[in-house]
C-alpha cells in the first residue's frame, strides 16, 4: 500500500477574527513545531485568510478557504473565485461540506463544478460526504455516499482523482458530540476507498486520503487515528482552541 501521509485539518466555520487567527497560528506553531511527517491544515473564515498565510511561517502548515463559486470572475455577488483564493496564497479548498449541503443548497451539480474548477485553479481539493441520521438509520449510509462520490468526480480524470481529499463526515456527528465509533467510521472510510477503486482503480484508490469529520476531540483522536482507512481528521469545534487542536495535531502515531 502507499504511504499516505495524515492530514489533520481544521474548519474554523464562522468564528475568529484576524487578531485571533493570527495569536492562534502562532501559538500553535510555537507549541508544535515544524511538521514532517504529518500536515496541519486551517480554514479560516475568508476575511483571514491573508493574516493566516503570513502567520504560517513553518513546514508542514497549509491553507485552506472553507468554500468558493466555480467560475473564475463575473457577476456572482458575494462569491470568492479561484484565483482569488490562489492569490491569497490558499493551498486548499473544502467543498460540499454538510452545512454549505443543507444550510445553503448546495447540489451535488454545484459541488461537481466545484471539484473540477478546484484542479483548474490550482487548489487542492477537500470533498465532504456523509449521510444523515435518518439515512444511517434506514441502512443506506454507503449507497448515499456512493452516490454524493460518483456525482462529483464526475468528469475528472484519473490523476486527478487521486489527488482528491476525501472527508467522511456523518452528518449526525457534527457538533453533536456524538461520534461515530473508529469501527463505523473505518467501515465507511474503506467503503469510500473501494467505491474509488471500482470507479477508477486500486492504484488510485490506494493514494486517497480520507479524513473522518465529527466531534473529533483530544480524547478519541487516538482510537480514530488507529485505524487503517483513516488518514486524516477534520476538526471543528476542537479546533478552535490551541491546546485541543494541539493534542489532536500530535496524536499518537500506529504504524499501518
Ligand atoms: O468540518 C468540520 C466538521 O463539521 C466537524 O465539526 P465538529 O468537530 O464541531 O463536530
Amino acid at each position: 500500500m502507499d504511504k499516505r501521509i495524515s492530514l489533520i485539518a481544521a474548519n474554523w466555520k464562522m468564528h475568529k477574527t484576524i487578531g485571533e487567527t493570527v495569536s492562534f497560528i502562532e501559538t500553535l506553531q510555537k507549541e508544535v513545531g515544524p511538521c514532517t511527517d504529518r500536515e496541519v491544515m486551517i480554514a479560516p473564515p475568508y476575511t483571514a485568510l491573508d493574516a493566516a498565510r503570513k502567520a504560517m511561517t513553518m513546514e508542514g502548515y497549509k491553507l485552506a478557504a472553507q468554500n468558493f463559486h466555480w467560475e473564475e470572475k463575473g457577476a456572482y455577488t458575494g462569491e470568492i473565485s479561484g484565483p482569488m483564493l490562489k492569490d491569497l496564497g490558499c493551498d486548499c479548498v473544502i467543498l460540499g461540506h454538510s452545512e454549505r449541503r443543507h444550510l445553503f443548497g448546495e447540489t451535488d451539480e454545484m459541488i461537481q463544478k466545484k471539484l473540477a474548477a478546484a484542479f483548474k485553479f490550482g487548489l487542492l481539493p477537500i470533498l465532504c460526504v456523509g449521510e444523515v441520521l435518518e439515512e444511517r438509520e434506514a441502512g443506506r449510509t454507503l449507497e448515499v455516499i456512493g452516490t454524493q462520490l460518483e456525482r462529483a468526480v464526475q468528469g475528472l480524470s484519473r490523476e486527478e482523482s487521486g489527488k482528491i481529499v476525501i472527508a467522511y463526515e456523518p452528518v449526525w456527528a457534527i457538533g453533536t458530540g456524538k461520534t461515530a465509533t473508529p469501527g463505523q467510521a473505518q467501515e465507511v472510510h474503506l467503503a469510500i476507498r473501494q467505491h474509488i477503486a471500482a470507479l477508477f482503480d486500486k492504484e488510485v484508490a490506494n493514494r486517497l486520503r480520507i479524513l473522518y469529520g465529527g466531534s473529533v476531540k483530544p480524547d478519541n483522536v487516538d482510537a480514530l487515528m488507529a485505524q487503517p482507512d483513516i488518514d486524516g481528521l477534520l476538526v471543528g469545534g476542537a479546533s478552535l482552541e490551541v491546546s485541543s487542536f494541539k493534542r489532536i495535531v500530535q496524536y499518537q502515531f500506529v504504524e499501518k
